[in-house]
């Protein structure tokens, strides 16, 4: 079979061990062909193809980004978009299936796709976790390695000069990355999309802290909303697609907490840092082998399916499954984490 592999919506750190882990076992045991569909969709549309052979991934697994591109681009829209035009592409390169790797936006576009006939297997990828049908997704346990990391050092700065310390991650609709990172760091409290919080409850739990003598440490999602507020905050404008650019809610709070208590705050966004650099060795494990998974799924044919991580075991699912809803912390989740807080 001649397999397209494409890479869509926001970058993440195993995107070419998954890649890799498809081309490995393609080649090897059923003697498959591979494409590259540079830059997600607008590949595909545009025909943009690269070769993409056994030599091509080696070394892959503990490399950064995806050596395909991405973009957020619609394979609907444009000229020579939709589902017809895309078949001809397909057809005057050989290419007999498509691994499309991306969050809700690509696997939705996947899903519409299917039902207009394209052959598609999706691999669910985001850094926030926040997939459903999926236990968790590559990329997400990196981004907790590098938020507890920055955690952990702004804390012993922190301790130093006696300041509050706001760090703020990624997490446009949940708080996995701030949950995970927090409780891996030991915030003091961790605001999350899920649950919005007055600043005078915040400020509360940073004031005991400081009571007890120490430096308070506070996590919080991009997408987090102080009571009261109604959209995730945004100064940043809107990006190609027209989304609100998220980032900035940690330097709203932190002069509001400055104020309120007394005690000097400051503010760190992580942003993309979050993103970028090699994957951990649990993500170049978990997304080898859903790349892997994705050749069997080619091989059965299920059209419109999605590789996932289901407790240790990588299954089969519907991509309907996984954009279906938004997997946000549960309340448990939070109440566990928030034993700890103040
Ligand atoms: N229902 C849809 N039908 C067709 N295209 C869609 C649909 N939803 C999203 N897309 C397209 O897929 C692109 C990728 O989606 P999106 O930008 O949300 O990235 P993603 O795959 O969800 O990854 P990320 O986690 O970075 O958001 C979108 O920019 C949009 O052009
Ligand atoms: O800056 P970009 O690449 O447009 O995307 C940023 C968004 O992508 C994510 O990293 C993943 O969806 C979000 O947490 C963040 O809001
Ligand atoms: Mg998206």
């Amino acid at each position: 079979m001649k397999i397209g592999i494409l890479t869509s919506g926001g970058d993440c750190p195993g995107l070419n061990a998954v890649i890799r882990g498809a081309v490995l076992k393609g080649v090897r045991i059923h003697d498959d062909e591979f494409v590259g569909i540079r830059n997600g969709w607008r590949g595909l549309v545009d025909g943009d193809f690269m070769a993409l052979d056994r030599h091509s991934v080696r070394g892959l697994s503990k490399q950064g980004g995806t050596i395909l591109g991405s973009s957020r681009t619609n394979p609907f829209e444009g000229e020579h978009g939709g589902p017809e035009n895309i078949q001809k592409r397909l057809d005057a390169q050989g290419i007999d299936a498509i691994i499309a790797i991306g969050g809700e936006g690509t696997l939705a576009a996947a899903q519409r796709l299917t039902d207009a006939g394209i052959k598609i297997v999706g691999v669910p990828k985001t850094i926030d976790n926040d997939l459903a049908a999926t236990d968790y997704s590559f990329g997400f346990d990196t981004a907790v390695e590098i938020a507890t990391e920055a955690i952990d050092r702004l804390r012993t700065t922190a301790e130093s000069h006696g300041r509050c310390m706001v760090i703020e991650v990624m997490g446009r609709h949940v708080g996995w990355i701030a949950l995970h990172s927090g409780m891996a760091g030991g915030a003091h409290a961790i605001l999350i999309p899920e649950q919005p919080q007055t600043i005078e409850q915040i400020c509360e739990w940073v004031e005991h802290v400081r009571d007890r003598g120490r430096a308070p440490v506070i996590v919080v999602s991009e997408g987090f909303l102080l009571a009261g507020m109604e959209e995730a905050h945004s100064h940043k404008g809107l990006d190609a697609f027209n989304r609100p650019r998220l980032g900035g809610i940690g330097e709203l709070i932190a002069p509001m907490i400055e104020e309120r208590t007394g005690i000097e705050s400051r503010a760190t966004v992580l942003g993309h840092t979050q993103r970028g650099g090699a994957p951990s060795a649990y993500d170049r494990v978990l997304a080898t082998r859903l790349g892997m998974a994705a050749i069997d799924a080619i091989q059965a044919e299920q059209w419109g399916s999605m590789v996932s991580l289901k407790g240790t075991e990588i299954e089969i699912v519907s991509i309907k499954e996984a954009t279906g809803g938004l997997k946000t912390v549960p309340q448990d989740r939070y109440d566990e984490a928030a034993v700890l807080f103040g």
